[in-house]
Parts: C-alpha cells; sequence; structure tokens
C-alpha cells in the first residue's frame, strides 16, 4: 500500500521506516529540509538504538523516500499525521499549529477514497474538528486516529511489536459507521502483519482513541509521582522506597513497572500531555476531574529542586563549587533533552552559583541547543574531575555499570560525594568504595530544604 508519513520527528521516521519494513511503499515528508536530507542519506537525526539500520536497510529496498514537497503525499492511500503538538503557553495547552497545517497541506492532495490517520497526541476533540474541516475541503477522504504509544529508546520495537493498536474510527449514524468499518479495514490492511501476530487490535470512535492516550499518559505520570510522593514521606522517615515499591509492586494489580523513584518525568511527552490534558479538561468545564493532574506535575517538579537542595547540603553552599552532572537526557538511550529534568538540574545550579560540567553519552549537543552556556564535558570522568559532588541525572548504563572500586572515579574528584538521583548505583559498592552516596528516598538523608514549588524546565 501507499502510504504518506508528514511529520519525521522521533515518531514520524520511525513510524514511516516501520511501514516500509511491513512491505508498504512510504513518503515520509517534513518541513525540515535538514532532517529530510539527513534521512535520505541514511543518518538518523536522533538518537534511537536500531533506527538507523533499519532506515539504511529500508533506503535500500527502495520502499521509503523522503521529501520536504507536501505533492509527495499525493497517490498515497492512507496518509500518517506525526506532527509535534508541543505546549502552547503557560495555559499548558496543546499547540496545534503543525497539526492544522499538516491537515491543510494534505487536503489538495487527497483523493476521494483517501484516509487520513493521526498519530500525534492531540486534545480530544481535534479530530472531529479536523474531520469536519476536512468534509468542506476534501470531501470523500476520510479520518481515523490511531495513537501511538512508543517510547524513545524502543521506538523501532514499539512501532513493530506494540502493545495494543487503537483505533479511534467515525460511527454515530449508520452511513458514518459504514465509512468508520471501512476505515478500520484499511488500517487493518497496512498493520496486516502485526495483528497477524495476535496484537490486540481495539476499535472506537474517535473520542475515545484521542482520549486513550492522553489518560494512558496522565496514568504513567501519576504513577512516577505517587512513588516519588512517597520517595518524600521515605526521606522524612528513613524508609527506603526502592524497597517499598518491591513490595507494593508485588502486587499484581500495582504492578513494578513506572515505580522507579528518583528525578522525575521529562521528555517530550509525559510533562506536556499532562497539562495539556488538564487544560481540555478546564475547556470541557470538567476541570475539577484532572485537577490531581497539577498536584502530579508539582511532585514532579519538586524533585528537580530537592535534588539541587541536597548538592547545596552536600557543599554546605553551591556558590564556587564544582559539581558534575552525569546523564543530561531526559531518559537513557535518548539525546532527547526535551523537558529533561537533568537539563533543569544543570540550570539550577548554575543560578545558585554552582560551577557545573555536564555529561551524556549522546545528548551533549542537543544539551548544548538549550544550555548554551553549559561547560560540556567528553566523558564521565573529565566531568568528575575535582567535582565536589557527582550527581547521577539519567540512567545510562555506562554510569550504572561504573565500578566504583576499579574506575579510579574516587581519586579524580574533589570529594567522594554522589547524588544518586535515578536509583540506579550499587549503594553497597559506592559506599564500600568510599563514596558518600545520597540515593532518593533511601533514608539516608532526613534533613531536607524545602524550597518553593519546584525548578521549571531548562
Ligand atoms: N516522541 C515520542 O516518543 C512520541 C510517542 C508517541 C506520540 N508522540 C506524539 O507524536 C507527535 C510528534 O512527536 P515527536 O516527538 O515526533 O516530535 P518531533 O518534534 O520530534 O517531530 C515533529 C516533526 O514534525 C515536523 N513538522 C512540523 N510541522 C510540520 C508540517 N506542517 N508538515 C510536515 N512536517 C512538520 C517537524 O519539523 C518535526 O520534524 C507529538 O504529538 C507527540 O506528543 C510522540
Ligand atoms: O519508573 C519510572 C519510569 C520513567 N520515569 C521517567 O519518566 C519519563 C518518561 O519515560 P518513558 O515513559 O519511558 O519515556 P517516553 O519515551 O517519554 O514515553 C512516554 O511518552 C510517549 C509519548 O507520548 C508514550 O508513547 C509512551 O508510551 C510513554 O511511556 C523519563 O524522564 C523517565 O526517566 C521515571 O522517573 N520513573
Amino acid at each position: 500500500m501507499r502510504i504518506s508519513v508528514i511529520g519525521c520527528g522521533y515518531l514520524g521516521a520511525v513510524h514511516a521506516a516501520g511501514m516500509a519494513s511491513l512491505g508498504h511503499d512510504v513518503v515520509g515528508i517534513d518541513v525540515d529540509a535538514a532532517k529530510v536530507e539527513r534521512l535520505k542519506a541514511g543518518h538518523a537525526p536522533f538518537y534511537e538504538p536500531g533506527f538507523e539500520d533499519l532506515l539504511r536497510e529500508q533506503l535500500a529496498s527502495g520502499r521509503l523516500r523522503f521529501s520536504t514537497d507536501p505533492s509527495a503525499a499525493h497517490g498515497a492511500l492512507v496518509h500518517f499525521v506525526a506532527v509535534g503538538t508541543p505546549q502552547r503557553d503557560e495555559s499548558g495547552a496543546a499547540d496545534l499549529t503543525a497539526v492544522r497545517a499538516a491537515v491543510a497541506a494534505l487536503a489538495p492532495r487527497l483523493r476521494p477514497g483517501d484516509l487520513v490517520v493521526g498519530k500525534s497526541t492531540v486534545p480530544v476533540g481535534t479530530a472531529r474538528e479536523l474531520l469536519d474541516r476536512l468534509r468542506v475541503v476534501a470531501p470523500g477522504a476520510s479520518l481515523a486516529w490511531n495513537p501511538e504509544f512508543l517510547r524513545e529508546g524502543f521506538a523501532v520495537g514499539d512501532t513493530l511489536t506494540p502493545d495494543r493498536l487503537v483505533l479511534g474510527v467515525r460511527g454515530g449514524t449508520p452511513e458514518e459507521t459504514a465509512i468508520g468499518q471501512r476505515d478500520a479495514a484499511l488500517l487493518d490492511e497496512v498493520y496486516a502483519t502485526i495483528l497477524a501476530t495476535g496484537t490486540p487490535r481495539l476499535v472506537m470512535d474517535l473520542e475515545t482513541a484521542e482520549l486513550v492516550k492522553t489518560a494512558a499518559n496522565a496514568f504513567l505520570a501519576t504513577k512516577i509521582s505517587f512513588i516519588n510522593a512517597m520517595s518524600e514521606l521515605c526521606e522524612a522517615t528513613g524508609a527506603d522506597v526502592t524497597r517499598l515499591a518491591d513490595a507494593i509492586g508485588h502486587d499484581a494489580r500495582i504492578g513494578r513497572r513506572f515505580l522507579g523513584a528518583g528525578l522525575g518525568f521529562g521528555g517530550g511527552c509525559l510533562p506536556k500531555d499532562i497539562r495539556a490534558f488538564r487544560a481540555r479538561a478546564e475547556d470541557l468545564g470538567v476541570g475539577e476531574a484532572l485537577g490531581f493532574l497539577g498536584e502530579v506535575d508539582a511532585i514532579n517538579l519538586r524533585r528537580r529542586t530537592h535534588v539541587v537542595d541536597l548538592a547545596e547540603q552536600l557543599t554546605g553552599g553551591l556558590v564556587g563549587r564544582r559539581v558534575a552532572v552525569l546523564g543530561l537526557a531526559f531518559k537513557p538511550s535518548s539525546d532527547d533533552v526535551r523537558d529533561s529534568p537533568a537539563l533543569a538540574v544543570v540550570a539550577e545550579l548554575t543560578a545558585r552559583g554552582a560551577i557545573v560540567r555536564g555529561y551524556d553519552p549522546e545528548a551533549g549537543a542537543n544539551a548544548l541547543r538549550v544550555l548554551p552556556e553549559l561547560d560540556l564535558a567528553a566523558t564521565a570522568f573529565d566531568a568528575a574531575r575535582d567535582a565536589e559532588v557527582v550527581i547521577v541525572a539519567t540512567e545510562w548504563a555506562e554510569f550504572r555499570d561504573l565500578d566504583p572500586a576499579a574506575s579510579g572515579l574516587r581519586e579524580l574528584v574533589a570529594n567522594p560525594s554522589v547524588i544518586d538521583a535515578r536509583n540506579c548505583l550499587d549503594r553497597d559498592a559506592w559506599t564500600a568504595a568510599g563514596w558518600n552516596v545520597v540515593a532518593l528516598g533511601r533514608g539516608s538523608h532526613r534533613a531536607v530544604t524545602r524550597s518553593g514549588t519546584g525548578v521549571p524546565a531548562a
């Protein structure tokens, strides 16, 4: 089948290559000419394990190409929309400019029977708005919503072997239901190889499909903030949040995943999605229903302040003190620094007068774009040289696997103090190697300075 994918970022580029690997003839379209050039040349414009190999393989197969020209979508039967929906402003609402522009640019290229498929994360009601617009500007074309649940760092696997496929289609009247059934059948063809493996397929109305996505992210964010709230209790009482998470996680109704206490969530999805969800609920007159997401956000931002407070305590005042921050990406196996908790910590440390050196295996260049003043080290050891405190802010395997005894790191630092802001280090091994280890929520640091509501995004 001929497919177009509009927007070739972290989601769209992987989706385009993934669809080509299923045997479809795919064109990826993006307004960013530099990104398109990189993709055409077989270079991933971002770090994502396995993506570059897939990209090259599919370019070589002849089934995948890229363009900046919206006309390249003409002739495709299914058009995935995967453009960005960032936070618009302080209200938290989503900025739908790119989604509307993408659909407007597609409209004149659509033929009757073509299907536009939303993959971007949008506020509930967006699909209906776009469909109403299409009825006017591209009658005969249809629209479905097929939200995406991939995680960065696992994007290729999540695209090709998703937990489930959610298909939001038209319905209501008999005529609309018939169109919706046809649209779902077309998506079944697109995903035939994936469905053949028994992947659950859930067909629903457009609004429910939009809500499934934002509800899933709201739940994940809530789970993380819940365990981080428990972390605050653990620190106040001397308890250990990792033991607590293990114990409650054994209950299958709770589950251990996403109970990783630490510096909290960041990235291009969870923070902006919970804010947009709240803003949309306000618009709909049901703001109270999602009021708790404000608390989820506040708990999350408090983690960032807390880590900086701990560094201040450990150094006895941050002005002129050397701090190493290991990890700048919002999570390991990604170079994405959008709303990265690690970068927020760097910014706040710097604002409080510390001399910060940062290091990340992949995200250094992106970090410099956000914080041009960042003193970026080439290795973890470089960053740690003469540091009075080392902060592990992203749990890259490179840091997790550091041997505190054999690595020689202790000899490099001015003071062997480490804040394990992701609870990823072997505390006993580090302590045995002579380090003072402060692990978040693990009872070792009861006196905590509280300051304000949290550090905003860098
Ligand atoms: N990143 C993820 O892991 C992920 C997972 C699931 C859902 N999502 C959602 O998918 C959407 C995209 O996220 P992303 O992380 O890929 O963002 P991104 O910023 O990496 O990519 C968006 C791309 O869209 C392009 N673009 C913008 N306007 C365009 C237009 N009018 N026509 C063509 N291209 C245009 C941009 O140049 C950019 O390359 C968002 O709604 C996000 O919430 C992302
Ligand atoms: O136990 C945990 C798990 C995650 N995190 C943090 O939470 C953030 C988000 O992590 P993750 O969800 O793995 O990354 P994303 O790639 O942003 O994926 C989320 O956002 C995507 C975009 O909407 C969705 O598609 C995914 O299903 C959803 O997991 C990161 O900062 C993690 O460090 C924790 O602090 N503790």
